[in-house]
């Protein structure tokens, strides 16, 4: 029998993208809710524990909401907001974070994905942490350029409206210095210092990359080049959606620029190491709605579900 599964906010843009994975399934079954409820809460409720799993692409609080109308004990819930990223009761979507993760996700059946930003950082600095090679109180800094489908479907309206200028150029934002995602890129790294973190959000659809710029004299003693990289590939050694590319020096980068949409429609993340001297950037670029939303989603369901975790990715 297919796999019943409901999609709550099946409208926006995680939610749409989730259906076009999974639309194309023959072992699941999409529960869909009539656009006029959508917002109906016993309506949700109804789906939500008919659900063998659940997705919620909702706003944070409407997250909350949902996630406390679930009384049947065998729906599994895979939240994409920020609402349960630090909360120990959901394990964290995010199957190459360490070893062991994969198993918490197919016993658990509260799932909380990373955020796009996060997703990279924590994919650069969780292995170099656990190597011993960044230490934990580290202050670092990170640099994050995404297209504006990561801000939902208002932000993907006001630059698809045209006409306002100010829109054309790279767009800073976070000055507060304190992203939603700095909590999750903490917690499952183990960084006790907060890093600095400067999104930056441009004028294309979707692809987004995170650098991390380091000085080898502030790492373990012998850190160099090929050790980033050894580290980064010893780590996500066999993983299908987890690439690490050959270290570069940045002089071969070609002509100087780099693509932050050439992992779009996939759901893979690159891992860069470029070095020269004593200092490094390190890069990682995904599909913010790929890797970054929604094929993570679908992937920790495939985890949780005991079925090839790459199946319709
Ligand atoms: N876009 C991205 O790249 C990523 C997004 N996320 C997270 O995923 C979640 C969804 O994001 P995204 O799809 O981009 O957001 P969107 O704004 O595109 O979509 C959210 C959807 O939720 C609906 N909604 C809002 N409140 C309720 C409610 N009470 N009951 C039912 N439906 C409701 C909205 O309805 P309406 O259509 O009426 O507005 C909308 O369709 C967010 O928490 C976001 O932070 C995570 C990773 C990446
Ligand atoms: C361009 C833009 O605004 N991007 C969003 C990130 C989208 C994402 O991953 O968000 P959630 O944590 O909400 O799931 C932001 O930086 O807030």
């Amino acid at each position: 029998m297919a796999y019943q599964v409901y999609v709550d906010g099946q409208e926006g843009t995680t939610g749409l993208r989730i259906h076009e994975y999974l639309a194309k399934r023959s072992d699941v079954e999409l529960l869909r809710i009539d656009p006029d409820k959508r917002k109906d809460p016993a309506e949700r409720a109804r789906l939500l524990n008919a659900a063998d799993v659940a997705f919620l692409c909702l706003p944070d609080q409407a997250s909350r909401e949902a996630a406390a109308m679930v009384t049947n004990p065998n729906t599994c819930l895979i939240d994409a907001s920020t609402a349960h990223r630090i909360d120990p009761a959901w394990a964290f979507g995010l199957p190459e974070l360490a070893r062991g993760q994969r198993d918490k996700l197919r016993q658990s059946k509260r799932i909380a994905n990373p955020g796009c930003h996060a997703s990279a950082f924590i994919l650069l600095v969780r292995p170099l942490v656990d190597a011993g090679i960044v230490p934990a109180a580290l202050p670092l800094s990170a640099t994050s350029i995404t297209g504006y489908s990561g801000g939902g479907k208002k932000m993907i309206e006001q630059y698809q409206a045209g006409g306002d200028d100010k829109l054309l150029s790279p767009r800073p934002y976070g000055l507060t210095l304190a992203h939603k995602h700095i909590p999750e890129m903490m917690s499952h790294t183990g960084l006790t210092t907060k890093p600095v973190f400067l999104p930056i959000v441009g004028n294309f659809y979707k692809g987004l990359a995170v650098s991390l710029p380091l000085h080898f004299e502030q790492l373990a003693p012998g850190t160099d080049a090929a050790r980033l990289h050894a580290a980064l590939a010893a780590h996500y050694e066999g993983e299908r959606f987890v690439k690490v590319m050959p270290l570069r020096d940045p002089a071969t980068l070609e002509a100087g620029f780099f693509d932050v949409q050439a992992t779009n429609d996939t759901n893979n993340v690159e891992l860069f190491v470029f070095a020269h001297d004593t200092q490094a950037v390190l890069i990682a670029r995904l599909d913010n709605l790929g890797k970054g939303a929604s094929g993570a989603a679908v992937q920790c369901m495939n985890v949780h579900l005991g079925v090839d975790e790459g199946l319709g990715l």
